[in-house]
């Protein structure tokens, strides 16, 4: 599949609110940073602007729609910046669950829980000398922000996180991997799960026919959109601008009120 420039959402407003309306239902994925909520410095400021959370909440109410949160963060803090009940969360990139208010944890990510704990610590001593470094640990993977990192240092960072991880890997624990965020570094058990397996998971579980769409904005979006292009019934949006392999693209995370807004007009009338 050959990754292409997403025609911009609003050029194709009747053909996208035509499909939206003809599916017997939708299965709503949403990304949080960058998608629900803007993406600011500090990631622990991240919130959800009450607008798009009344709009998640209509479409949670509507019959005809499951809405799903996918993101890289934590289940437990993706719920709690979310704070809307009766929908589903996948944290951590899909290695951790909760639908229908079960949780689950993907057992791979479960024993590699311990070699990220260790990774993270190596971590804060390798990288204390570089500011603006900051280390979040998420239990079964781990962020490295270096938005406030000089950018001549970043480098040296990338550098240490990768050198960091491989050891870990050498050393016999299980297996990691280190992907590119936006002004992060995300390391993770090298699992066969991602945003695209979290996705393809929440679409097999609604009833048959229902048509998946996912918004995102991050690089690892892309494992969603390439999943979604290789479904016929698929719907791949961009929050922003790059090749991407999503079929349409928002301007900006301002823009998602209104496909949201498409949405509950096809489907929750
Ligand atoms: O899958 P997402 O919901 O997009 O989560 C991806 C990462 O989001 C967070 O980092 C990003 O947002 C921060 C706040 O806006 C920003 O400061 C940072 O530069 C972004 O990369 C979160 O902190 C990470 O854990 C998530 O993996």
């Amino acid at each position: 599949m050959q990754t292409t420039d997403a025609t911009p959402l609003w050029l194709a407003r009747e053909t996208v609110a035509d499909r939206l309306a003809a599916a017997p239902g939708v299965v709503c994925s949403l990304d949080f940073d960058g998608t629900l909520a803007p993406i600011v410095d500090d990631p622990d400021a991240a919130a959800m602007p009450p607008p798009l959370r009344e709009r998640v909440v209509a479409l949670r109410d509507c019959e005809s729609v499951r809405v799903a949160v996918v993101s890289g963060r934590e289940l437990a803090d993706l719920r709690e910046r979310v704070a809307v009940e009766g929908i589903a969360y996948a944290g951590n990139h899909g290695l951790e669950r909760r639908v229908d208010g079960r949780r689950s944890v993907a057992p791979d990510a479960r024993r590699g829980r311990d070699a990220v704990a260790r990774v993270c610590d190596r971590l804060d001593d390798r990288l204390a000398h570089v500011p603006g470094v900051e280390i979040e640990d998420k239990d079964l993977t781990a962020t490295v922000h270096v938005r406030d990192v000089p950018d001549e240092r970043v480098p040296e960072v990338e550098h240490i996180v990768r050198d960091t991880v491989e050891e870990a890997t050498n050393a016999g624990g299980p297996g990691m991997e280190v992907r590119d965020g936006k002004a992060i570094r995300e390391i993770r058990p090298a699992v066969d799960r991602d945003k695209g397996r979290a996705v393809e998971q929440l679409a097999d579980e609604a009833p048959d026919d229902w048509h998946p769409l996912y918004v995102g904005d991050d690089v690892t979006d892309e494992d969603a959109f390439r999943e979604l292009a290789d479904r016929e019934d698929g719907l791949g949006v961009l929050v922003g601008e790059r090749e991407t392999a999503a079929d349409y693209r928002l301007g900006d995370q301002r823009d998602v009120r209104e496909l949201l807004d498409l949405v509950a007009d096809a489907q929750c009338g």
